[in-house]
């Protein structure tokens, strides 16, 4: 493919890219301040309840992309001779475009996450890494809770690091708000069973079982009600307000001696949680990464 750079006037720019979209076989146009990282460099948004200073650059770079050479050239010849484009529309330059692996450029910005130095997520198109004797394989997609979020990292650095001590105890765990299912996975690989994960959005619950499937793990994803009777060990990944409200709920839910692992919560919240968990439990912080915290408790055996 061939881009075709144009030095054009704020009044013309709407004129231009209209004429090489529209008639003159542009695959796509992009507009660009020309003065960008110069001192003639204007900004294009105003005050809070301002209106812009002005709608558009006092000089743009209006970038077209052609199929081919040939297709570039005739464009540019036909826009240069309008009489309203002479002497106002140069050309700035025409190249070809570097083919790019955009699938592989994207995929190369997402890259091994360490949540302990031997438990890993890894993502499909990364070898896990050498010292990874557990990891999840996940991608990025559209349930939140690939890995790169401090909660769930927290959440998933608890489950690593008690596992040794609690997980024989983890006979029923209940993942509630389970986004991707990353927490439910993580319990499962670390010696957890009969697993619910639960969400509100229906999305989350596909993700979450073509997830578990991916990582050979068994468990049952459902909508809220899918949790039924008191399990070990209850995660909650969602947000200060949403617990508060579920605590009740929650606190319902964990078994006798059970630990709740709750995530979603910045430092300042700690205080709202704890009062609001008080009736049935000792919440305490027990991480905390980028101002968020992990908020713990063991109910009464
Ligand atoms: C922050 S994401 C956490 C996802 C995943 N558990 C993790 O740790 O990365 C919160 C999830 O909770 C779900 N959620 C929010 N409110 C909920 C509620 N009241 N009941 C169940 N799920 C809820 C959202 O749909 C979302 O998937």
């Amino acid at each position: 493919m061939i881009e075709l750079l144009l030095l054009v006037p704020e009044d013309l720019v709407e004129s231009v890219s209209d004429a090489l979209m529209d008639e003159l076989e542009a695959l796509s146009v992009s507009v660009e301040d020309a003065d960008a990282d110069t001192d003639a460099e204007r900004a294009l948004f105003g005050e809070p309840g301002m209106p812009p200073p002005s709608a558009g650059w006092q000089r743009s770079v209006v970038t077209a992309l052609f199929a081919d050479e040939d297709v570039a050239t005739e464009a540019a010849t036909l826009l240069l001779a309008q009489d309203w484009a002479q002497e106002k529309v140069h050309v700035q330059a025409m190249r070809p475009v570097v083919e790019q692996d955009w699938v592989r450029l994207t995929q190369s910005q997402f890259s091994p996450v360490e949540i302990t130095p031997s438990f890993w997520i890894v993502p499909t198109w990364h070898e896990p890494p050498a010292a990874a004797e557990r990891f999840i394989r996940l991608d990025p997609g559209l349930a939140f809770g690939t890995g790169t979020h401090p909660t769930t990292r927290m959440c998933l650095r608890w489950i690593a690091n008690q596992a040794p001590t609690f997980s024989g105890s983890w006979s029923r765990v209940l993942d509630y708000g389970c986004g991707s299912g990353i927490l439910a996975i993580g319990a499962a690989l670390h010696g957890g069973r009969d697993i619910d994960a639960v969400d509100i959005d229906e999305a989350a619950v596909i993700s979450t079982n073509a997830n578990a499937a991916a990582n050979g793990v068994t468990l049952k994803a459902a909508l809220p009600d899918g949790a039924s009777g008191t399990y070990p060990l209850v995660l909650a990944n969602i947000l200060a307000t949403p617990l508060k409200l579920l605590a009740p709920l929650l606190c319902g839910h964990v078994a006798p001696g059970g630990h709740l692992v709750l995530a979603g919560i910045l430092e300042r919240q700690a205080d709202e949680l704890k009062a609001a968990y008080a009736p049935w439990c000792d919440l305490e912080v027990s991480d905390s990464e980028d101002g968020w915290i992990l908020m713990t408790a063991r109910l009464k055996p």
